[in-house]
């Protein structure tokens, strides 16, 4: 294994004292007596993250991320084990903590960076881009126990963003901000990393987790139930969560009408086809404020038992969508020869940002549509496979 790790952690574990009673840890300290038991939160995670890479962290309610996420971050020695990291880190993780309510935000954030280990002369030349990226305008004078949920984020992100740490630990606080501070944020953790720092970013959101994290790790009950690239571990934690409630579809990106960004019109050339059919899809969408790079389409297309066939993007295909006028632009996704088998199936439209993150606008389960094989088309399943039979004989190959 490489030696050049940001992050390695060696059989690493947390645990919480848990106590019977409340008045318990208060008679433990007076006492000098144990009156708690041990709760592993976390345990016999080994893994390491090389410098530059980016981890994705999932796993349900209780699972341990933030317990795992404050152990990276330095705010919780591992109980067992080992957390080694290497250079500066920065960590956005429960909103507000380490903030001061009565200070300014100005304050706040001199604080932060302070407590960041920058210096005097560091913290003065920060401090205007920590202000401008927060965009906090008047309030930055005002004390931060007045500010809202979403004007917390922003502070805290703005500095633990601009120190440019070597690690970047970030939770699920950045789904407070609004949609504009989510893609400002999102944005600037890609340059972050863009620049070979190491990420960790933990949200609910599995499709920002894939696109934004390489690898990512699975958390289950305090242990790692799967570690791997990113789009495998989402795809089997996804999977089991479907078969714990079938119901529940795909956790779908958060989604905002970014600088007016819209789906005007998702048009299907018909709504029965036959197996090898043309199948041509019109999209019309608003451009709204945002350069053409910056607006892409990707869609999926969906069977009705849930089982996601196919799903592709402008974005991911390296293509364009065409401006028509006044701000509209268009895309048609042409697939010749329609491979799937009989069945029924919709569409999901999305319309995403130029890095893949940000979500303006999805239409789900829209164009329904029905897929019929003609009779001399065989085979079962959802797709018919290129294919062919050898050393058969040719009468047996005819009939
Ligand atoms: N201070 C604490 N004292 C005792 N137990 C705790 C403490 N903090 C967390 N726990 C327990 O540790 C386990 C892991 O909690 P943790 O917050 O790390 O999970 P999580 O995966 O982040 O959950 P969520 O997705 O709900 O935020 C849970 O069972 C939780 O009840």
């Amino acid at each position: 294994m490489s030696t050049d790790w940001a992050i390695r952690l060696t059989v690493a574990g947390v645990a919480y004292r848990r106590y019977a009673h409340p008045r318990d840890a208060l008679l433990e300290w007076v006492l000098r007596r144990p009156r708690h038991v041990p709760f592993y939160a976390l345990q016999g995670v080994s893994l390491q993250v090389q410098a530059g890479d980016s981890l994705g962290v999932v796993g349900d309610n209780g699972a341990g991320k933030s317990t795992f996420l404050k152990m990276l971050a330095g705010n919780l020695p591992p109980t067992e084990g080992q957390c080694e990291i290497r250079g500066r880190r920065s960590a956005l993780l429960e909103l507000g903590t380490g903030l001061q309510p009565e200070f300014s935000g100005v304050d706040n954030a001199r604080l932060g960076l302070a407590l960041r280990g920058l210096s005097q002369a560091e913290i003065a030349a920060k401090l205007p881009e920590v202000l401008a990226f927060a965009e906090l305008g008047e309030f930055a004078q005002q004390p931060v126990k007045t500010y809202s949920s979403g004007m917390v984020v922003r502070l805290v992100f703005a500095v633990a963003a601009v120190i440019e740490p070597a690690v970047l630990i970030v939770d699920e606080a950045l789904s407070v901000g609004d949609q504009y501070f989510q893609k400002k944020s999102l944005d600037r953790m890609r340059a972050i990393l863009g620049k070979g720092a190491t990420l960790v970013f933990c949200s609910h959101n599995l499709y920002q987790v894939r696109e934004m994290c390489r690898q990512a790790v699975w958390l289950e009950q305090g242990r790692v139930r799967m570690l791997g690239d990113a789009q495998t571990v989402v795809d089997a934690y996804q999977d089991s969560v479907r078969g714990r409630n079938p119901s529940q579809s795909c956790p779908s990106p958060d989604k905002g009408r970014l600088g007016g960004v819209s789906l005007l019109a998702v048009t299907l050339n018909q709504d029965t086809f036959q197996t090898h059919d043309p199948f041509r899809l019109s999209i019309q969408a608003s451009q709204g404020d945002r350069p053409l790079a910056d607006v892409h389409v990707g869609i999926v297309i969906r069977r009705n038992d849930e089982v996601q066939c196919y799903g592709i993007s402008t974005l991911h295909d390296g293509v364009q969508m065409q401006p028509l006028a006044d701000g509209i632009v268009a895309a048609e996704f042409v697939i010749e020869r329609l491979p799937l088998l009989s069945g029924d199936y919709c569409l999901e439209v999305w319309l995403i940002d130029g890095s893949g993150v940000h979500v303006y606008d999805s239409r789900e389960r829209c164009c329904h549509f029905r897929v019929q094989q003609a009779g001399q088309q065989q085979g079962v399943g959802m797709v018919m496979l290129p294919h062919r039979w050898e050393k058969v004989s040719y009468a047996l190959a005819t009939g």
